[in-house]
């Protein structure tokens, strides 16, 4: 952070400069007006006194609006870098690192901590300054005037700072538990609100209410500490300058009456003091705001430092010369590859792919199945780079996919994922996101391809309809094709297709198939089908359990060989009759799925069926028309 200020160091001096000659022109003020007085009891003529007085406060406001307008300047441009670099930093965030943190407090950060980064490190810092410098003058000028009087306000000041600085070290830790209070109260509501439907089909809107009103709670206590100990702040200093003035005074009018000391001394001694309260005052202010800030510093300069991904080691091979993946070289390949996903603060491990080793045709589809949370999507996520493996290596046309920069390995392979990833705006942007030249013809030839022709036709404003949040506004369906448009638009060589026809009704998915069936003569596709009719007529197929390969075939082959295969085929088949020839060995009674037949009274804790009556389901007279 304090890399990014000393790049507007230049702004931020010459605003410095500009408060520190306007308080020259301030500290002059009193003197002027010393020599008014003595003009005015002396019959001397006043027009000098009087020119000098009005120069010198034109010239204070015009260097303090300068200032001012400088030094908001260099706020504004501290807050856009440390803004730009901390989206930068979070959107080439490691994946697992950035799993670890709130979404909400992430955007708390961003959006409120900077705001507060640029008072501490534009307005705050020139205020202490610009405060300080006229406090130091108007103490060294009353020193001038009377070396005892300025002794008796020094002790009365000097009391007052040792209780300011001890408020504003406690104000800094409870600024910064404030900020911390705000971060989990946003990342509670950003929780909730991305699942609100979820929230209010399970019927918990008072939980949840209540749960993010704790939150709210500790941070409203929280804010109050940070709001009393700034109330303390200023009154501390205020009653040590009152205290100084009332003494300053006292003693002063005493040495007046005796002859000790004159009229125009005294009363430019006390302009002086009267012009201390608001600096000192300014001065604590700001000590407060530069506090609170510093708490605000520390969390963005936490979030810039999180782990970025590596875009390959230095030198890497030139990319250009994979383009087009060759035909002989396999497009893919996992050489004993193992993986761990590291969860929460403290990585712990949760281990998912147990030496995995695979290779994909340059063309073609290949077609991965295996049992819910065998490792299949993990493999995507690998191939996409999104994790570095653990051991083992990931080749993408022979190639070691570190030793490749990022955008080429993402450039190479399109992914489809699992839910299926729409994005607020109109429906041309989610199609050409990951190709924007992406021409007319290209984007009706991708979306006939993925089925979506008549889907946007029917549209009010077809392809600019805007769709909104998570692409709300389309079936899901139509948001996973969508998505597949999207891909086909990117033209990668190898293309990943996370049970990319799940949503597809029958009549759609067969469509599909055919184009999946076109694409894989021009690139390499990977897809994991939890259905029966994607894989069947696959040019591989890969059986996972465990985080392993078990089997490696086409469907016939498997069908002969492998139990797991064949059981998941069944069950499949179950959903899609006719689709696929009889198994050509029985079943043992070990390899067949026992059908469900529900046990007399619910083992989960339910009670026994009780029947829906008036009582078990609340109702409530309706109320007729007249009524209402
Ligand atoms: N981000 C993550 N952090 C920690 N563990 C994860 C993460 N994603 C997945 N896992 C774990 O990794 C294992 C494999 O998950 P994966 O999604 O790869 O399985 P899958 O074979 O694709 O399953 P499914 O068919 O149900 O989608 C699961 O046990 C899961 O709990």
């Amino acid at each position: 952070m304090a890399s990014v200020a000393g790049q507007h160091t230049g702004l931020l001096i010459a605003g410095v400069l500009l408060g520190l000659l306007g308080v020259g022109a301030a500290l002059a003020q009193p003197w002027a007006i010393g020599r008014l007085i003595e003009a005015a009891g002396g019959g001397a003529p006043l027009t000098g006194p009087i020119a000098q007085l009005v120069a010198l406060f034109c010239a204070g406001a015009l260097f303090s609006s300068l200032q001012a307008y400088a030094i908001g300047r260099a706020g504004e441009n501290i807050v856009f870098d440390v803004r730009r670099i901390l989206v930068g930093r979070l959107l080439r965030a490691d994946l697992t690192a950035f799993g670890k943190e709130s979404q909400g407090d992430i955007f708390t950060r961003t959006v409120t901590d900077t705001s507060l980064v640029k008072i501490a490190l534009s307005q705050s810092l020139a205020q202490l300054i610009i405060s300080g410098a006229t406090v130091i003058g108007g103490v060294v000028l009353m020193f001038l005037i009377d070396l005892w009087l300025m002794a008796i306000t020094m002790s009365c000041l000097a009391a007052a700072s040792i209780v300011s600085i001890a408020l504003a070290r406690k104000l800094r830790k409870v600024a910064l538990e404030n900020r911390d209070d705000t971060g989990a109260f946003a990342g509670d509501i950003q929780r909730v609100l991305s699942a609100l439907p979820t929230v209010k089909a399970s019927r918990a809107e008072s939980r949840e209410a209540a749960r993010i009103g704790g939150l709210a709670e500790r941070t409203r206590r929280s804010g109050i500490r940070v709001n009393a100990y700034n109330a303390l702040l200023m009154p501390s200093m205020n009653v040590g300058t009152q205290g100084a003035l009332a003494v300053v005074v006292g003693v002063g009018m005493a040495w007046v009456a005796r002859g000790e000391m004159d009229m125009a001394s005294l009363t430019t001694f006390i302009m002086y003091l009267f012009q201390l309260v608001s600096p000192l005052v300014m001065f604590f202010m700001g000590v407060g705001q530069f506090v609170q800030g510093r708490a605000a510093i520390h969390r963005v300069d936490e979030l810039a430092r999180l782990a970025q991904e590596s875009d390959g080691p230095e030198g890497v091979a030139d990319p250009a010369p994979l383009g087009r993946l060759a035909r002989h070289r396999p497009a893919v390949e996992f050489h004993d590859v193992r993986f761990a996903y590291r969860r929460g603060k403290q990585a712990e491990k949760t281990q998912v792919l147990n030496g995995v080793s695979f290779s994909v045709p340059a063309r073609g589809l290949t077609a991965v199945v295996g049992p819910s949370g065998a490792g299949k999507t993990t493999m995507f996520q690998l191939i996409e780079r999104f994790y570095s493996v653990d051991r083992g290596s990931v080749r993408l046309s022979g190639h070691d996919i570190e030793a490749l920069p990022l955008d080429t390995v993402r450039g190479l392979v399109g992914y489809v994922q699992q839910d299926s990833a729409a994005m607020r705006g109109t429906i041309r942007e989610n199609l050409t996101y990951a190709n924007p030249h992406a021409g007319d013809d290209a984007v009706r030839e991708a979306v006939a391809m993925a089925g979506l022709t008549s889907v946007i036709a029917h549209l009010p404003r077809g392809l600019d309809t805007e769709l909104g949040d998570q692409g709300s506004g389309l079936s899901g369906g139509q948001r996973q094709r969508l998505c597949i448009a999207r891909t086909l638009l990117q033209q990668p060589a190898v293309m990943l297709l996370d049970e990319a026809t799940s949503n597809l009704d029958s009549d759609s998915e067969r469509d599909f198939r055919d184009v999946v069936r076109r694409i894989s003569r021009r690139c390499a596709v990977i897809a994991i089908a939890h259905r029966i009719s994607t894989v069947i007529d696959a040019d591989k197929i890969v059986v996972m359990e465990g985080g392993r390969v078990r089997a490696t075939g086409v469907h016939h082959d498997l069908m002969e060989r492998d139990e797991l295969y064949r059981r998941l085929a069944g069950s499949q088949l179950l959903a899609e009759p006719g689709l696929m020839p009889p198994p050509t060995a029985p079943a043992t009674a070990h390899e067949r799925m026992e059908p469900w037949t529900p046990p007399p009274s619910f083992a989960l804790g339910w009670p026994p069926h009780v029947g829906l009556t008036e009582q078990t389901l609340q109702l409530r007279p309706i109320k007729s028309e007249e009524q209402r």
